[in-house]
C-alpha cells in the first residue's frame, strides 16, 4: 500500500519551476496560447529573428514573379532592351536569398521551439514533484506520461512547424493581395473570388476535425494508461491467464484512436482537394478572363503571368493555413493538457510561514483526530488519540482496511486530518514544513521500491551526500553487506526498475540500509509478512532491530511475535482505537487482542 506514493518524497525535489506562468486556467483557445506564448517569449530576441526572416522570405516570394512579369511586358511590349544577364542574376539573388532566409528562419525556429517545450516539459515534472498523493490517486500513471511525452511533443511540432508556416502564409497572403490590387483591381477580384468558398469550406472542416483532434489525444493518454498498467501488472495477468481480456481492453482502447484518428484526417484529408479544386477554378477564370482582356489590351501579358504565379502563391497560403490549423488545434488540445496538471494545486502552495523542525527529537500525539478521504464520505479514521515518547515502539495491529496506514498518511502529512491535532515534538504538524517532518522519517516497507541504478546509489537515496565507507557502515548494520559482497558486482551491480533481479528479501534489507544511512528521529515499519526464508527473516529482524534503537518506530504489524517489545500496542477496528496497551496488558485484557494471540482468529479478520 505504502509503495507507490513514499519513497519519491523522501527528499522532495527543490522549486525547480523555470518559467514563471499565468496561473489562470486555461479557459478557452486564447487563454492556452497566451501561456504557450509566455514560454515562447523567453527567446524573444530570436523570436523577432525568426519574425523578420520571415518577412524578408515572404516578400522575396512576391518579388520573383513581380520580376518575371516586368520583364516580359518590357520584351513583349519593345518598351526598352531587357538586360538579360542583369535580370537573370538579379533573379538568382531573390530565389537564392529567399532560400536562405527560409532557412534561417527555420533553424531559429528550431531553437526557439526546443527551448519552449524543454522548459515546459521541466515545469510540468517539477511540478508533478510537488503535487499531493491524492493527486495520483485519481490518475493513471501511463496517462499523466502521456502528457509529459506526447502532449509536449505535439506542441514541440507544431511551434517548429505550423505557427511560423501559419504567420508566414498570413504576410504572403496579405503581402499578395497588396500586389495583385497595385496591379489589377479587376484579376484581383476574379481570382479572389474563390476566397468565400474556401474559408467556408475550411470552417465547415475544422469545425468537425477539432474535437476529434481532441479526443484523439484523449484516447492515447488512456491508452498510454492501460499499456503502462498492464506492463507492470504482467506477472498478474500471466499468473491469473488474463491475457486474452487484457487484450479486449487494448483492442477496444487501439480501436478508440483508430475511429478519431480515421475521422480526423479523413475529413481534414478534403482540405487539400477543395482547396486545389478552387485555385483550378481561380486558375481558370485568371486565365480565361485575363486572356480576354489582354486581347482587348485592358491588361498586359506580364500582368497575366504575374496573376497566376500569384495566384498559385496565395492559394498555397492558403492551404497551408487549413493543414497547419489541424496540428495547431492538436497542439492546443495537448497544451491544455499539459496546462491542466501545471494548474492543478501543488503540496505545498499553503505553507509560505511554515516552520522547519531541525533537530527532531520524535515526540508524537494524536489528539481526538478524525479523518475522511472524501468530504461527503464517512470518516475512515474517528476520533483516535494517542501519545508517543521519543525513541518508542508503537504497534499498530488490526484487520485490513482498519485505518492503519492512513494514521501514517496523517502523520507523514500525505493528508491533513479533518478534525482533531497532530503534534511532533509539541508543535501542530500543520504549521510545519512537509520536508522537514518527511526529512526526519524513514520507510521500511513489504515491497520497498527501488530505481534503475546501481545498489550503492539506491542505499545512498537515504543521504546523498553520504561516502562509498558510510553506505557500506550502513549496509553491514542492516545485516545487507553479506548479501550484497555475494552479488556479481557488488555495490556497483545495477539493478533493473524496481529491483527485479533481486529477491524480496533482499529488497528489504537494502530499505533498512537506506533507511539507517538516512538516521531519522522516526521510522515507518511495514512487516514483511511472507514469501521470506526463516534465515532471511532473521536477518531481517536483526538488522531492524539495529535500525529501530534509540528512534520513534511506528510498526504496521502482520504478526504478534514481532511486536511483544512494542512500548504500546493500538488495536485499531473500523477506524478507533479498540485496544490500547503492552502486549501483557493487553493479553490479560482478553479482548480482541488477546482471541488473536490465542490463535483464536486465524488470522486477522476482514
Ligand atoms: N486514497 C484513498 N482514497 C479513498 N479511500 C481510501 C484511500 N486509501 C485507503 N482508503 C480506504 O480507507 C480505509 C483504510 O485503509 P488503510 O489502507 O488505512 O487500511 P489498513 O488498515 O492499512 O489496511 P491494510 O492492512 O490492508 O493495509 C479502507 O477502507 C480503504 O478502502
Amino acid at each position: 500500500m505504502f509503495k507507490a506514493f513514499i519513497e519519491p518524497f523522501q527528499h522532495p525535489f527543490p522549486d525547480l519551476t523555470l518559467t514563471p506562468k499565468a496561473k489562470a486556467k486555461p479557459k478557452d483557445w486564447s487563454g492556452t496560447v497566451g501561456r504557450i506564448w509566455h514560454y515562447l517569449a523567453v527567446r524573444k530576441v530570436k523570436l523577432i529573428f525568426v519574425l523578420l526572416m520571415v518577412v524578408l522570405s515572404s516578400g522575396l516570394a512576391l518579388l520573383g514573379p513581380y520580376m518575371i512579369g516586368q520583364a516580359v511586358d518590357h520584351y513583349l511590349q519593345g518598351t526598352g532592351t531587357v538586360p538579360w544577364p542583369l535580370f537573370l542574376m538579379g533573379l538568382g539573388f531573390v530565389y537564392v536569398f529567399y532560400s536562405l532566409t527560409s532557412w534561417l528562419q527555420n533553424i531559429w525556429m528550431i531553437e526557439v521551439s526546443q527551448e519552449t517545450v524543454y522548459r515546459m516539459r521541466f515545469d510540468l515534472f517539477s511540478h508533478l514533484h510537488k503535487l499531493p498523493i491524492s493527486f495520483y490517486g485519481k490518475r493513471q500513471q501511463g496517462e499523466i506520461m502521456s502528457r509529459v511525452t506526447n502532449d509536449i511533443e505535439n506542441v514541440s511540432g507544431t511551434l517548429n512547424s505550423s505557427a511560423i508556416q501559419i504567420f508566414s502564409s498570413v504576410l504572403t497572403l496579405v503581402g499578395t493581395l497588396g500586389v495583385m490590387i497595385y496591379l489589377s483591381p479587376l484579376l484581383t477580384l476574379l481570382t479572389f473570388i474563390v476566397v468565400p468558398l474556401m474559408i467556408l469550406g475550411m470552417r465547415w472542416i475544422t469545425r468537425r476535425t477539432g474535437p476529434l483532434y481532441k479526443e484523439r489525444q484523449r484516447n492515447l493518454g488512456e491508452l498510454n494508461g492501460y499499456i503502462e498498467e498492464t506492463l507492470s501488472g504482467q506477472r498478474i495477468i500471466k499468473a491469473f491467464s488474463q491475457e486474452a481480456r487484457v487484450m479486449r481492453g487494448f483492442r477496444a482502447r487501439n480501436a478508440a484512436i483508430r475511429s478519431s484518428g480515421f475521422w480526423a484526417q479523413t475529413i481534414s484529408g478534403f482540405i487539400p482537394k477543395l482547396m486545389n479544386s478552387l485555385n483550378n477554378l481561380s486558375f481558370a477564370l485568371v486565365a480565361g478572363i485575363g486572356g480576354t482582356l489582354a486581347i482587348h489590351g485592358s491588361v498586359t501579358i506580364g500582368i497575366i503571368i504575374v496573376f497566376v504565379e500569384y495566384a498559385r502563391q496565395f492559394t498555397r497560403p492558403l492551404n497551408d493555413l487549413a493543414n497547419q490549423w489541424n496540428t495547431l488545434l492538436s497542439a492546443i488540445a495537448g497544451a491544455e493538457r499539459v496546462f491542466e496538471v501545471l494548474d492543478e494545486e501543488t503540496e505545498n502552495s499553503d505553507e509560505k510561514e511554515a516552520i522547519a523542525l531541525e533537530h527532531v527529537q520524535g515526540a508524537v500525539t494524536f489528539s481526538h483526530v478524525s479523518f475522511a478521504y472524501d468530504e461527503k464520505a464517512p470518516p475512515i479514521l474517528k476520533d483516535i488519540s494517542f501519545e508517543v515518547k521519543p525513541g518508542e515502539m508503537i504497534a499498530l495491529v488490526g484487520p485490513t482496511g482498519a485505518g492503519k496506514t492512513t494514521l501514517i498518511q496523517l502523520l507523514s502529512r500525505f493528508y491533513d486530518a479533518t478534525a482533531g491535532l497532530i503534534t511532533l515534538d509539541g508543535q501542530d504538524i500543520c504549521i510545519l514544513q512537509r520536508e522537514s517532518i518527511r526529512k526526519n522519517m524513514a520507510f521500511v516497507l513489504q515491497d520497498s521500491f527501488l530505481f534503475r541504478g546501481t545498489i550503492r546509489d539506491n542505499i545512498r537515496f537515504g543521504r546523498l551526500d553520504a561516502t562509498d565507507t558510510e553506505v557500506e557502515e550502513a549496509s553491514k548494520l542492516a545485516n545487507a553487506h553479506s548479501f550484497i559482497m555475494r552479488l556479481d558486482g557488488g555495490y556497483d551491480r545495477e539493478l533493473q526498475s524496481d529491483g527485479r533481479g533481486i529477491s524480496q528479501g533482499q529488497k528489504q534489507l537494502l530499505a533498512i540500509a537506506r533507511a539507517m544511512l538516512a538516521d531519522p528521529a522516526m521510522l515507518v515499519l511495514d512487516e514483511a509478512t511472507s514469501s521470506i526464508d526463516t534465515i532471511t527473516e532473521i536477518k531481517i529482524q536483526e538488522g531492524l532491530k539495529r535500525l529501530m534503537k534509540g528512534r520513534t518506530s511506528f510498526v504496521i504489524a502482520h504478526r504478534l511475535n514481532t511486536i511483544r517489545q512494542a512500548d504500546q500496542i493500538l488495536v485499531l477496528q473500523d477506524g478507533r482505537i479498540i485496544e490500547r496497551g503492552s502486549h501483557d496488558e493487553l493479553v490479560k485484557l482478553e479482548g480482541f487482542y488477546s482471541s488473536l494471540h490465542q490463535g483464536k482468529m486465524a488470522s486477522l479478520p476482514e
